[in-house]
């Protein structure tokens, strides 16, 4: 039997973790007898993706994300509409898309699940042409994320760490918004996307959304009291965001947002800056994960 090449891609700095020992683990749990391997190493932004293009050109059999969701937006985007599958080995600061999958932190079991095969496929999500898989977001969430790129210390304290600094000081915006043909005027804290319900280590946004479903979740967050933060945070982490008083959710395929200016944009917590004017419509099934 041919074996099937797989190629690892590995993110040395997500999750603040060194993965100096993950060829060794990885080898260890891979079953060689179906798979060849090759590992790389990211060396900046945007590699993984330039990686995935080669990866694709060598015609491998699948492509492993060795990261979190930003390394798995650089390795999708380019496996987006092809038949070659993205495998996750979660080692994010918050795996929102591999926790949905059920896909566990834990090497052993993240590679058994590769040595199983299993695929499925999924939807993703475009904003002005870009792409994301699990949550995308305006507002406060993109502000979160553009300083969180620039800080030095990942993981959720280094995230929670900036949240607290900068929410007391943030003015909501005014957003129009067309969903499906049907137009609402919201002023908003923030705007998530998702795809999948959670942003990452089980804070779920849109506990109602699902990656087979054609859809994403619009989820409108307004200003609320700064008193009633550990009630939203509640919210997150007990799944029932759609329940608070201050977030409406609403499901649609094709999504026009118009701000007051261009500015920040997250796609799966990477920062960008777009136009005051977003397109956002959902690809349907167009993505195969191993999970
Ligand atoms: N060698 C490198 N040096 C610096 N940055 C890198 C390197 N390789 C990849 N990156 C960047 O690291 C960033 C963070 O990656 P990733 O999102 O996977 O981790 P995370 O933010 O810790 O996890 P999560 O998104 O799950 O919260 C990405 O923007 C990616 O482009």
């Amino acid at each position: 039997m041919t074996k099937k090449r797989i190629q690892f891609l590995i993110n040395p700095i997500s999750g603040g973790k060194s993965k100096k020992g993950f060829e060794r683990l990885a080898r260890k749990y891979l079953n060689d007898d179906l798979f060849e391997a090759s590992f790389k190493i990211t060396e900046r932004a945007q590699h993984a993706s330039e990686l995935t293009k080669i990866a694709i050109q060598e015609q491998v059999d699948l492509v492993v994300a060795v990261g979190g969701d930003g390394t798995i937006n650089e390795i999708a985007k380019e496996l987006l509409n092809t038949p070659t599958p993205l495998a996750i080995v979660p080692e994010g600061s918050g795996n929102g898309l591999a926790r949905y999958l059920g896909i566990s932190s834990d090497v052993s079991q993240a590679i058994a699940k590769i040595n199983k095969g299993h695929i499925i496929t999924i939807d993703s999500g475009l904003v002005n042409g870009k792409a994301f898989f699990n949550v995308a977001g305006m507002g406060f969430d993109a502000l979160i994320s553009d300083r969180f790129a620039e800080n030095m210390t990942r993981g959720p304290v280094g995230y929670l760490k900036i949240v607290l600094k900068e929410i007391s000081r943030y003015k909501p915006q005014e957003y129009t918004i067309c969903i499906d043909g049907n137009e609402i005027q919201r002023e908003a804290f923030m705007i998530s996307i998702a795809n999948s319900p959670q942003y990452g280590n089980n804070a779920y946004i849109a506990p109602g959304a699902s990656v087979d479903d054609g859809l994403l979740d619009v989820c409108i967050i307004k200003q609320f009291p700064l008193i009633q933060f550990p009630v939203m945070i509640y919210h997150l982490f007990s799944r029932t965001a759609h329940q608070s008083d201050y977030v409406e959710i609403i499901k649609g395929k094709q999504i026009t947002i118009e701000r007051p200016q261009r500015g920040p944009v997250h796609l799966d917590g990477e920062p960008f800056t777009l136009d005051k004017k977003l397109s956002i419509e959902v690809l349907p099934s167009s993505l195969n994960v191993v999970c």
